[in-house]
């Protein structure tokens, strides 16, 4: 049983206005998804509410749970330990005994990169996080009108946006995006489906 009072109050003391403000977003992003794509809503729900929950922690600190749950994969991420908020966010709602499904862990722990064979309830909330209405950036209507559409479209496009943004920004690339993005690709091609027209415009 979700104990939604007690999330709400952990939340509120973990996250800033603003990280609540996107939280709600996500939250409502991720439900219509769900409902779109025969996901569990209420899974939904939960993952987006917690997806969040070790962003508001310094650097240092997410260095240091990284390496006590032994969550730290890729030279990116202790160049940017932002990074971490993902999978060390999971391991915290695990540890707090916040939720305990799997499903939601996993779509908690790879909001931010993906990984190959992410299932529905990930790839929701991977993309409810770039979506939610409070999201604007050049290409963000291309993104919500693909995942009314394709949802494996959608996350392509979405992947080719985050590698790209990371690129410009000259940081360390985490491989788990680029492998998540082969991964969907090789799939695509194994289900015979036509190779997608990259939607990454030159805006981005
Ligand atoms: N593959 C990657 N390599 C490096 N940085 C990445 C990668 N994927 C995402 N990021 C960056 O990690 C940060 C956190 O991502 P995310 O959880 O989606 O962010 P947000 O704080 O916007 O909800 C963002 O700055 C994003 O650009």
């Amino acid at each position: 049983m979700i104990d939604l009072a007690r999330i709400e109050e952990a939340l509120r003391c973990r996250l800033d206005d603003e990280r609540l403000r996107h939280t709600r977003g996500v939250v409502d992003a991720a439900v219509a998804m769900a409902r779109r794509w025969g996901a569990d809503p209420e899974k939904a729900r939960l993952a987006a509410l917690l997806h969040d929950y070790a962003k508001g922690l310094p650097p240092e600190r997410l260095l240091e749970l990284g390496r006590r749950f032994g969550v730290i994969a890729d030279p990116a991420e202790e160049a940017f330990p932002d990074l971490l908020h993902a999978p060390v966010g999971a391991e915290l709602v695990r540890e707090e005994g916040l939720a305990r499904d799997p499903e939601v862990l996993a779509a908690i722990r790879w909001h931010t990169t993906g990984t190959p064979g992410m299932g529905l309830l990930e790839k929701v909330i991977w993309l409810a996080d770039m979506i939610e209405p409070g999201r604007d950036f050049p290409g963000v209507e291309i993104l919500r009108r693909l995942a009314e559409r394709d949802l494996d479209e959608a996350l392509l496009a979405g992947l080719d946006h985050t590698i790209a943004y990371v690129l410009r920004t000259g940081r360390l690339l985490h491989l788990g995006s680029v492998r998540t993005r082969n991964w969907l690709l090789a799939e695509r091609r194994r289900a015979g489906k036509p190779w997608p027209v990259p939607a990454v415009s030159s805006a981005w």
